[in-house]
């Protein structure tokens, strides 16, 4: 089954095309990884998908349904962490956590999932008073508290340091583990490679390779996804 269904995808901000026909499809239990240069069309994609934008032209289906029609339905369904997303800054972590929880059905035990991203010890702290990394942690935490079937990860790992990246990694194999779909955004070459079954690279709003970390390294006849992506940057622009 297909969790995530785009079929020529089209949005634009006035003259500039910052999607400008882009089809891929995520199949449940998969981690698909989208790529791309700073104003690729990424985050314009993921909110097309999560019903934040409507897309001028093309087709988006998130778990059989059309996210712009059934944004609050979805919801539920569909976790999400998106890159500029602020919380109050009075807003207690467990208070945010068990409000988060409180939108779904069937939400996971939010001190646990406090507890397994490192911020067990901070639950009485309020956001804004957080460093970036915790704030980024948070974030992941709240977006995964719901037991959702679909995560959405908009640069999974900006701002964290060495260490929480690679927890973060284990988490995320964690989640593949259990049959969570994951998209997820992301700058890092290593982490994709590390993370993701199939990856989709975007510059300027199309999507200029498509395949496994695998076949992209392969195909560009490159050591690494890092060099690979360079190798594609390097041709499409
Ligand atoms: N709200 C907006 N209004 C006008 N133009 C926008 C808006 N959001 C994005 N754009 C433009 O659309 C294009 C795609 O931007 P988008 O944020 O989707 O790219 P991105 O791949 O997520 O980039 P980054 O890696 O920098 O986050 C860029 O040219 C950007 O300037």
């Amino acid at each position: 089954m297909m969790v995530i269904e785009v079929e020529d995808l089209r949005k634009s901000y006035g003259h500039n095309r910052a999607v400008d026909g882009v089809s891929f499809a995520v199949a449940k239990g998969e981690t698909f990884g989208l790529l791309g240069h700073n104003g690729a069309g990424k985050t314009t994609t993921v909110e097309c998908l999560i019903g934040l934008r409507r897309p001028d032209s093309g087709a988006v289906r998130v778990l059989g349904a059309d996210p712009a029609r059934h944004r609050r339905r979805l919801a539920r369904r569909v976790g999400v962490q998106l890159q500029e997303s602020e919380l109050p800054d009075r807003l207690k972590v467990a208070e945010a956590m068990s409000l988060f929880a409180a939108f779904h059905d069937d939400p996971d035990d939010w001190r646990e999932v406090l507890r397994r991203w490192g911020l067990g010890l901070i639950w009485n702290k309020a956001y804004g008073d957080l460093s970036g990394g915790q704030k980024q942690r948070l974030k992941l935490a709240l977006a995964l508290v719901g037991r959702p079937e679909l995560v959405v990860l908009d640069e999974l790992t900006t701002g964290l340091d060495p260490v929480a990246r690679r927890e973060t990694w284990t988490l995320i194999g964690d989640l593949k583990a259990s049959g969570t779909t994951a998209l997820v955004v992301s700058h890092f070459m290593d982490e994709a490679e590390e993370l993701c079954d199939r990856v989709a690279v975007l510059s300027r709003g199309r999507v200029i390779a498509l395949g496994t970390p695998r076949e992209l390294v392969a195909g560009t006849g490159a050591g690494s996804l890092a060099e690979a992506y360079l190798a594609l940057m390097g041709a499409g622009r």
